[in-house]
């Protein structure tokens, strides 16, 4: 069990399994888009791990870029994204794939996506670490899953409780008595 501020959290999913599954996803998107030189928008601060991790393992020849994109408060969604870093690159004619630490509600995804879409991208796909499919309220289509996890609150590799946290190596779950 570890401790963050005044919450309680139990280890849900360690380094090793995490670094497995993300090899596979490297590999499928090596295997996709040969020869289509992508576009990565690695949606910051969650994604940047996960991120790093996958970009390690992929070889195929690809521009990587970020934006900041804010919508989680403290342990809920505010139903609201905000944009705090922009794109800088034209997508115009380009595959994107956008690298994402969590689908929860689906609304940072909905939102960024029908924006790139707009600006004329070929292809828009996510490549999402995690994702909670209880928690989903907006149509969003995930191409590359790495976890599928009920819906319950989760830091670590990236992810935060109130911006403390997102150092963990592992994914780790709030701790609820009689939820485990
Ligand atoms: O599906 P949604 O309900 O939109 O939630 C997912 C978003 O929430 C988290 O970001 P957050 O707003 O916490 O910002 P951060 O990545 O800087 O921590 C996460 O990184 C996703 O971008
Ligand atoms: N840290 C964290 N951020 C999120 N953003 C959306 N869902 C979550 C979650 O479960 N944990």
């Amino acid at each position: 069990m570890i401790t963050i501020k005044d919450k309680t959290f139990v280890p849900f999913l360690e380094p090793v399994e995490l670094e497995k599954r993300i090899v596979e996803l490297a590999r499928e998107l090596d295997k996709d888009y040969e020869g289509k030189n992508p576009l990565f928008i690695v949606v910051l601060k969650g994604a940047f791990l996960f991120a790093a991790e996958l970009f390690k393992h992929l070889s195929t020849p690809c521009e990587i870029t970020f934006v900041r994109l804010s919508s989680y408060e403290s342990m809920g969604s505010s139903g609201r994204v905000k944009q705090i870093i922009g794109l800088e690159e034209s997508v115009q004619d380009r595959h994107v794939v956008i690298v994402e630490d969590i689908v929860d509600t689906g609304l940072t995804m909905a939102q960024l996506t029908a924006q790139l879409s707009g600006q004329g991208a070929s292809s828009v796909e996510i490549a999402t670490l995690l994702h909670k499919p209880d928690a989903l309220r907006e149509d969003v289509r995930i191409r590359y899953l790495g976890f599928k996890i009920e819906n319950r609150f989760v830091v670590g590799f990236g992810l935060d409780y109130e911006e403390h946290g997102r150092n963990l190596a592992g994914i780790h779950v709030l701790y609820e008595k009689g939820a485990e």
